[in-house]
């Protein structure tokens, strides 16, 4: 009955973000199904909130046995399925929060563009305002009712000046807004035979770097290309940041040459925790994602894989280990600055 009441609410909230387009048939007798059948009604927002704020402290309490334990806190990484149907993905968005909530996440991490398929044909159907669209008020309200930070992967945005951004916000275990990142760098790339993509045919590309406070560590949001360029991670580490988190949708031809390689030198290069977060592959999709979302430890070893499709994972963040690998290999504190610098022009 209590789950039933969640789901509910992710149905009234896609819906609304459609507004009059109408599940297809097959995706509404599913939900159908899913939903145990219940008519879907037109209650408000507030009054839907407070339900899930009941079942999700019920959900909390038995999750807390799972809590890591030490100095740290555990990540929960959503590979999940992304449709060309807004609702859809949303509710899955949902389904999977919970499963990463029941396995002890304290902080929840999504893909890059998880409420639309990642395309420059499909920004401008589903970009939405942040903070007031449905795919942002739906992230909010799961933080607050679940008590956990959720790093929203990225949407489409459509900003305040009418332009186009691919964006990541997050809520905080309020359901408080903590940050929003503009992907800074455009993934325009051009392999010939492979892959040719232009996301500045249609995107604008952000100018900030966005750093999250949570009560264990500082956490830099990077959306994607974001990550080939290593002086943002450089700048994130120089400002205290422990574990910088990507939500990414490489593809089937940079997916295996470079997505674990520039994750690990990013992570050893700056001796920080490394996470990425994949849409789940679908070979039938126009853009089709590697998947393999990914824990990379400052040593630079693999802490958490995940397969292709569609799958929560999980890794416990450890602070302790972080200090320790820095005072084995300090070179945090052996840069020749007066060789060379690296400074952002804008705070
Ligand atoms: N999709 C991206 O933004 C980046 C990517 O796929 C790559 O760098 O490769």
């Amino acid at each position: 009955m209590q789950f039933s009441q969640l789901k509910f609410v992710s149905v009234l909230l896609t819906r609304k973000a459609l507004g009059t387009k109408q599940f297809p048939s097959l995706i509404s007798r599913q939900l159908h199904g899913f939903y145990g059948g219940k008519v879907v009604g037109s209650n408000n927002f507030q009054l839907k909130q407070s339900k899930i704020g009941r079942l999700s402290r019920s959900i909390m309490d038995s999750a807390s046995d799972s809590a890591p334990k030490g100095n740290g806190f555990r990540l929960g990484l959503v590979q999940m399925n992304v449709t060309e149907f807004k609702n859809f993905n949303l509710t899955t968005a949902n389904t999977l929060i919970k499963e990463a909530v029941q396995g002890g996440a304290n902080i929840v991490a999504l893909p890059e563009c998880f409420n639309s398929p990642y395309g420059i044909q499909h920004f401008k159907d589903f970009a939405e305002h942040i903070p007031n669209g449905v795919s942002s008020k739906l992230m909010s309200a799961l933080a607050a009712d679940y008590k956990v930070y959720i790093i929203a992967g990225s949407i489409p945005e459509r900003g305040d000046d009418g332009r186009l951004y691919n964006t990541s916000v997050t809520f905080s275990p309020t359901g408080e807004l903590l940050g929003k990142h503009r992907k800074v760098h455009l993934f325009d790339i051009d392999v010939p035979g492979k892959i040719k993509f232009q996301e500045s045919e249609v995107l604008e590309g952000g100018d900030n770097l966005t750093i999250i406070e949570t009560e264990w560590c500082k956490i830099g949001v990077g959306i994607c290309y974001d990550i080939r360029f290593p002086e943002m991670a450089q700048i994130y580490r120089q400002k205290g940041c422990d574990l910088l988190v990507y939500p990414g949708a490489f593809n089937m031809t940079t997916g295996p040459a470079h997505w674990q390689l520039l994750q690990q030198a990013r992570a050893v290069d700056n001796q920080v925790y490394v996470a990425t977060i994949s849409p789940a592959r679908n070979e039938k999709a126009g853009y089709v994602a590697w998947g393999h979302s990914m824990v990379v430890n400052p040593w630079g070893t693999i802490v958490v894989e995940a397969p292709e499709e569609q799958k929560v994972v999980f890794a416990d963040i450890d602070l302790d280990y972080i200090k320790q690998v820095r005072s084995q290999i300090p070179v945090s504190t052996q840069k020749r600055t007066d060789l060379y610098q690296l400074a952002t022009l804008k705070d």
